[in-house]
C-alpha cells in the first residue's frame, strides 16, 4: 500500500474534536486540498481522500501532489468555528509553506479564509502565490474569483457542481441519451448537489429527486429547482415547510431506488455499496462526492454496463477554479472560469468515454490512464 507523505493527528484541547491532516505527496514542493469536518471523519478516510487528491491534481495538469484536511465534529455544532479556527492554528505552518487548502463537506471556504486572515495568511492558496514571479497579478485573479457572484451567489460554491453538470450532459450525450429527455436523481443539496441542479435544470434535465440529510424529495414531473435552492440552507439543508403538496417525501435511501437515468451522489462516501448497488436503475452515475461508490458496487455496475464516472474528474471543479487562476492565463471572471473548466471537462469525458466504449473498460481505469498521460505531457505546469 501507498505511504502518505506526512500525517499529523491533533486533538483540540478544547472539544475533544479529533483532526488530521495527510499529505498524499508533494510535487514541486506543494500539494492541495480541502477541509472537510463531519462526525465521525477517520484519519483512513482522509488518507483515501489525500490519495484522490494527488489524482485530481495531475487530472487538472497542475504539477502539485494531493492532501486533505479531516475534523471529526459535527459541522452544525455551535463550537464548530472555534474547533475550525484551532485546527487552522495548529495547521498554519503546512499552509504557509506548501498545503493549498479550501472548503470541502461541513466547511465554507469564505470561513476559511475569513479565519487565515485573522491568523495573518492572505489566501488559502498563499504557499504557491508567495513563491511565483507574476503574485501581485495571481492574488489580484484569486481575490476576484474568490469574490466573484454569478446569478446573485458566489462563484466558490457553484464552480464544483457547474463541473458536475458539464460532465453529466457531456456523458449522457455519448453514451446516447438526450440530455433533455433525462431524468435526475441527486443526494446532497450542498455546494456541489445544489450548484449542479441549477446548472442541470437550466440545461433542461428534470431532476426528480433530491436528497439531504433529512430525507428524499421526489416529484416524478420534476422538481422546481428555483424553489428548492431558495428553501435551502447554508447547510444545504432543505426547509420541509415551503414544498408544494404534491412532492412526496420518502426516506434518505430512496433516491439511489427511483427509475432515473442517471444518479448524482453529492454528499458522502461509500453511499452507493455492494448492499444496495441491487436497486440502481440508472444508466449513469456521476460521482459529485468524493469516494461515493465503493470498489465492490463500482464492479457490479460495471457489469452492469453502467459507467461510473470518478470524483477526480466528475468534482474537479473547485480544484479546477484554483488551477485556472494559478495557471495565469485566466482572470478571475465566473464566465472565463466556467469556459476554461468546461473546455477541459468537456475533453476529458469525450476521451474517458471512447476509451471505455473501445477497449470495454472501467471508466475509473480509463481516466487514470488519461491522467497518467497527463502527467507527461509538456504543457504540464
Ligand atoms: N465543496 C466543494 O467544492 C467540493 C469539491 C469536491 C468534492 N466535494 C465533495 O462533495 C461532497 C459534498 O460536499 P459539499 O461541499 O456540497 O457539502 P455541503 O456541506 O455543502 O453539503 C452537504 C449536503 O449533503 C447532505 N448530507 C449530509 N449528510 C447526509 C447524509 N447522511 N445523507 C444524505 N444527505 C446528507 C446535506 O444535507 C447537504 O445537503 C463531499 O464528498 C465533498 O468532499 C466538495
Amino acid at each position: 500500500m501507498k505511504q502518505s507523505y506526512l500525517v499529523t493527528e491533533w486533538v483540540d484541547q478544547k472539544t475533544g474534536a479529533k483532526g488530521y491532516m495527510v499529505i498524499d505527496e508533494l510535487k514541486g514542493g506543494f500539494c492541495a486540498g480541502g477541509i472537510r469536518m463531519r462526525q465521525g471523519v477517520t484519519k483512513e478516510e482522509v488518507v483515501r481522500l489525500a490519495e484522490t487528491m494527488t489524482i485530481k491534481m495531475a487530472g487538472l495538469g497542475m504539477a502539485v501532489g494531493g492532501a486533505k484536511g479531516g475534523i471529526d465534529f459535527p459541522s452544525n455544532d455551535e463550537e464548530s468555528e472555534g474547533v475550525l479556527k484551532r485546527y487552522l492554528e495548529a495547521h498554519a505552518p503546512y499552509i504557509k509553506e506548501y498545503w493549498l487548502t479550501s472548503e470541502d463537506l461541513g466547511t465554507r471556504e469564505e470561513d476559511i479564509v475569513r479565519l487565515l486572515n485573522e491568523l495573518g495568511i492572505q489566501s488559502s492558496v498563499q504557499a504557491f502565490i508567495s513563491k511565483q514571479n507574476n503574485k501581485q497579478l495571481l492574488m489580484k485573479n484569486l481575490q476576484e474569483a474568490m469574490t466573484a457572484i454569478y446569478e446573485g451567489q458566489a462563484l466558490t460554491e457553484l464552480v464544483t457542481g457547474y463541473g458536475v453538470a458539464v460532465v453529466t450532459e457531456q456523458a449522457l450525450k455519448k453514451i446516447g441519451t438526450e440530455p433533455a429527455q433525462a431524468k435526475v436523481s441527486i443526494q446532497g443539496f450542498g455546494s456541489v448537489g445544489a450548484s449542479a441542479a441549477k446548472f442541470l435544470y437550466q440545461k433542461g434535465f428534470k431532476i426528480v429527486a433530491v436528497a439531504d440529510i433529512d430525507g428524499t424529495i421526489y416529484y416524478k414531473e420534476g422538481l422546481d429547482i428555483d424553489l428548492l435552492l431558495s428553501l435551502k440552507d447554508h447547510r444545504g439543508n432543505i426547509n420541509r415547510n415551503g414544498l408544494p403538496e404534491r412532492y412526496e417525501q420518502l426516506s434518505g435511501e430512496k433516491w439511489l431506488e427511483l427509475d432515473v437515468d442517471v444518479l448524482i451522489p453529492a454528499a458522502i462516501a461509500d453511499v452507493i455499496n455492494a448492499q444496495n448497488v441491487r436497486f440502481v436503475k440508472a444508466n449513469l452515475i456521476v460521482e459529485g462526492a468524493n469516494l461515493p461508490v465503493t470498489e465492490e458496487a463500482e464492479a457490479i455496475l460495471f457489469e452492469k454496463g453502467v459507467p461510473v464516472i470518478p470524483d477526480f474528474i466528475a468534482n474537479s471543479g473547485g480544484a479546477g477554479l484554483f488551477v485556472a487562476v494559478l495557471d495565469g492565463n485566466v482572470d478571475g471572471k465566473a464566465e472565463e472560469i466556467f469556459t476554461f473548466l468546461g473546455g477541459r471537462l468537456t475533453i476529458t469525458i469525450d476521451t474517458v468515454l471512447t476509451a471505455v466504449a473501445k477497449e470495454n473498460i472501467p471508466a475509473r481505469k480509463a481516466a487514470k490512464t488519461l491522467v497518467e498521460s497527463l502527467s507527461k505531457e509538456e504543457s504540464y505546469l
